[in-house]
């Protein structure tokens, strides 16, 4: 039978380790990723609880039962409120109010029944697992998922369900029975605990590694000013769907989208207004557009939206959607957009796609702007624009 003092210590060791790592690992993370300062001080919690709870027997029970129960419940409080920022969703007013009242009923209680281990346990089990459960919520609601939001999430709901278990068992426990008794149900509970900050503490890790990796496939993948796709991702982008089309037999439309005179906006008014115009139109234009359509920077003012499963006919109803959406905000300069419209033929590339979609734009601006023109039949090479 495993020594339970020795897992309790070890408990404490895996605590003060994971601390570290997230420390450390915090530092070389950008401030936009929260809840990492709480993610490092819940396991720091646990170790000092840990180290109190080895030290029953030793040290009065105030401190080996109460302090040690109650810096417990404040590490899994913490991890909670981690989470919580991480997810950008901190503790409304209420529950972090729930928090430190349940926090302190443990402090007042233990001080009164320290000396009543099962009414301990049967307390601070129900406490535990609801934070546990609370937390495991809090994971698994996320409407992304990876490995690590998954990971957490289980191990989050395994341990808390020792926890209950191990509480709700606690009464009937013979009378002698104590943390460090090798009963199965406490070897479990002490088991659980250690793995529960081990594997809660590595969850967190992956988790932020996670969104970090988001993060930079965002900055890589979209423009910084408007949010549109960058270039390249356009592209790679509608290779994909280019393909996807043909496998499938299915339509795909492509819009070229290009503001009027928009030189004459940042001349009369600045290229800080001309940044707001262009953050303005790609917000309008997201709000018309439908997945799993995407829109993307092409250059200076000039915009692709890709329309899977498009036929012409829908792809004209798009663009004249985005063009009537467009340049709508009063308090913005005014201004127009024009949209040459074209659908993928069956040898088409994706250049030759874009191209006519981009005659269909000369047409429009010849025509006298603010319209939205259908690309020639013919194919050729593209026209000049002025
Ligand atoms: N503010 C701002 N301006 C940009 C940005 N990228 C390109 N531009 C400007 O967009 C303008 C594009 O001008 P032109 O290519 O002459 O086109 P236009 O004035 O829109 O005329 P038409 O397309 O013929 O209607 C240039 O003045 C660029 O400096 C940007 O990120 N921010």
């Amino acid at each position: 039978m495993l020594e339970l003092r020795t897992i309790s210590g070890v408990t404490g060791v895996m605590g003060c380790l994971m601390a570290l790592v997230m420390f450390f690992q915090r530092r070389s993370y950008p401030p936009t990723i929260h809840g990492l300062g709480h993610w490092t001080a819940a396991p720091l919690l646990a170790f000092a609880s840990a180290v109190l709870f080895t030290l029953r027997g030793v040290v009065p029970a105030l401190l080996s039962a109460g302090l040690a129960n109650a810096l417990l419940f404040a590490a899994a409080a913490t991890f909670l409120a981690g989470s919580c920022r991480f997810f950008g969703q901190p503790l409304p007013a209420r529950a972090t109010a729930l928090l430190w009242l349940a926090g302190a009923a443990t402090l007042v209680f233990m001080s009164l029944f320290s000396g009543h281990y099962g009414w301990r346990v049967l307390f601070m089990g129900l406490l535990l697992s609801g934070v546990g459960a609370w937390h495991a919520a809090v994971v698994w609601r996320q409407p992304v998922h990876s490995f690590a939001t998954r990971f957490t999430g289980t191990v989050l709901a395994i341990s808390s369900t020792i926890t209950l278990a191990r509480a709700v068992s606690a009464p009937f426990a013979p009378p002698q029975e104590g943390l460090f008794t090798p009963a199965p149900m406490q070897m479990m509970y002490l088991l659980g605990l250690a793995f529960g900050t081990l594997l809660t503490s590595i969850g967190t890790v992956l988790m932020a590694a996670e969104h970090l990796r988001r993060e930079l496939e965002r900055l890589i993948t979209h423009d910084s000013l408007t949010g549109a796709l960058t270039r390249r991702a356009l592209f790679t982008t509608g290779e994909a769907e280019l393909a996807r089309a043909r496998r499938q037999g299915r339509p795909l439309a492509v819009l070229m989208l290009d503001l009027d005179h928009f030189k004459q906006i940042n001349d009369a008014h600045g290229h800080r207004v001309g940044d707001r115009v262009l953050v303005d139109f790609v917000a309008r234009a997201h709000a018309v557009l439908r997945r799993p359509a995407v829109l993307g920077r092409y250059g200076g003012e000039e915009f692709v939206a890709l329309l899977p499963d498009t036929d012409m006919g829908q792809a004209l109803a798009v663009a004249e959607r985005l063009r009537t959406s467009a340049c709508v905000d009063a308090h913005l300069p005014p201004c127009s957009v024009s949209i040459g419209v074209a659908t993928a033929l069956p040898q088409d590339t994706l250049d030759a796609l874009i191209n006519r979609a981009d005659a269909g734009l000369y047409e429009a601006k010849a025509q006298g702007r603010n319209r939205v023109a259908q690309a020639p039949a013919a194919d050729g090479p593209p026209p000049r624009r002025h």
